[in-house]
């Protein structure tokens, strides 16, 4: 059957191309629903990974957030209108110690492989977890994102020391409202504080324990671990912020993506006995335990409801374009893109 890929071809420049797709049995066809826009996917259509980059990716479709419904299982263990949760990373091997978003011969969708910007996906029958009926499909697009923190409490649980007292989390957007708010969820008698730029902004984090502006962080406040949720510029600032304030032998999650190689006070890292936690991407089971952890406290999902920023219905590329265009224009939340193209 022929599909139609939507692709970014340049910075804010997508054309459509046409597929010849066969329906073999190992493959489910998906009609993805709602998508959702990531900071990664706006790097790639503002053209901001630099020329070397955008060359060796381009052309790609663009998102890696999105669910759909099952259109087409050959063998019949997905039955046609099932909703599911779209996973991203598409391993080629397994591996007993390295996770497969971390095999370097694993390939992510709308990194350099084509993402879920189609009139159909077809994934392979893993890369699928099915959703309830009545689970807010605006939240729901986003899974993806939720993901990203359920990994990384995954690997920080393998890898921190057991006190848990105090957790900061640096970054007023997106993934630092996800982090702080699943924080709060994991461990509730454990003091979470967020270290943020905009007041506005930090409002919204009504479940932490204390907001801090960065630029007024009292001398005495003391973190056991920390969660760097900030990425970009401001990335360099949160972890030398973070090594400043956080107690000897503590650990620090890195999940803010930088386009370029930030500067940290290395010499506190040795004198403090910090362990640097890198967290990239998440795997088919951390899409297994994020769909069942809001299963099991619906109240999150409410909290989530909270970054739905701005929902857009997509019928043609120029509205491709403007969701885009309106996603940069808007600081606080996730834009959703309603597929109906
Ligand atoms: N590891 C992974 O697998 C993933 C990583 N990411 C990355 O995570 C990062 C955050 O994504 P997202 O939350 O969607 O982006 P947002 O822009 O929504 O959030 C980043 C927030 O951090 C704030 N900020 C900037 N500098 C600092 C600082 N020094 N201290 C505290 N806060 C600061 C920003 O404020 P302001 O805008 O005012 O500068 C902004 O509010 C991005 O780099 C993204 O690419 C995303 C998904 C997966
Ligand atoms: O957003 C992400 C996962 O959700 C990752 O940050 C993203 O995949 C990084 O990829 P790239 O190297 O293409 O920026
Ligand atoms: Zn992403």
């Amino acid at each position: 059957m022929i599909n139609q890929v939507y692709r970014l071809v340049s910075p804010r420049q997508f054309e459509v191309t046409y597929n010849d797709e066969s329906l073999q049995t190992d493959y489910v066809v998906v009609r993805p629903t709602h998508l959702s826009i990531c900071a990664a996917d706006q790097r790639y259509y503002t053209g901001t990974r630099g020329k070397q980059t955008m060359a060796k990716k381009l052309p790609m479709a663009l998102i890696h957030e999105g669910i759909g419904k099952v259109v087409y299982d050959a063998k019949g263990e997905f039955k046609t209108g099932t909703p599911v949760v779209m996973v991203p990373n598409i391993p080629t091997e397994e591996d007993d110690i390295i996770a497969e978003n971390y095999l370097r011969s694993s390939k992510f969708r709308s990194s350099g492989y084509d993402g879920f910007m189609q009139d159909y996906v077809f994934l392979k029958r893993d890369r699928l977890v099915q959703l309830p009926e009545d689970m807010s499909p605006h939240v729901a697009a986003f899974i993806e994102l939720i993901t990203i923190t359920m990994h990384a409490l995954v690997r920080f649980e393998q890898k921190a020391h057991s006190r848990r007292d105090t957790f900061g989390v640096w970054g007023d957007g997106n993934l630092g409202f996800i982090s702080a708010l699943i924080l709060k969820k994991r461990y509730p008698n454990s003091k979470i504080y967020l270290f943020g730029k905009t007041k506005y902004k930090m409002e919204h984090f009504s479940f932490i324990d204390e907001a801090y502006n960065i630029d007024e962080i009292p001398e005495d406040v003391r973190i056991d671990h920390a969660f760097e949720c900030a990425g970009g510029k401001g990335s360099q600032d949160a972890i030398n912020q973070i090594i400043d304030y956080i107690h000897p032998e503590g650990s620090i999650a890195i999940l803010g993506v930088s386009e370029y190689p930030v500067e940290i006070n290395t010499r506190m890292i040795l004198e403090k006995g910090l362990t640097v936690i890198g967290s990239s991407r998440s795997g088919k089971a951390d899409f297994v335990n994020t769909v069942e952890f809001m299963k099991e406290i619906p109240e999150v999902v409410e909290y989530l409801e909270l970054l739905v920023g701005s929902v857009h219905e997509v019928r043609t590329i120029q509205d491709i374009i403007d969701a885009f265009e309106k996603d940069l224009t808007t600081s606080w939340g996730k834009t959703i893109m309603e597929w109906k193209i």
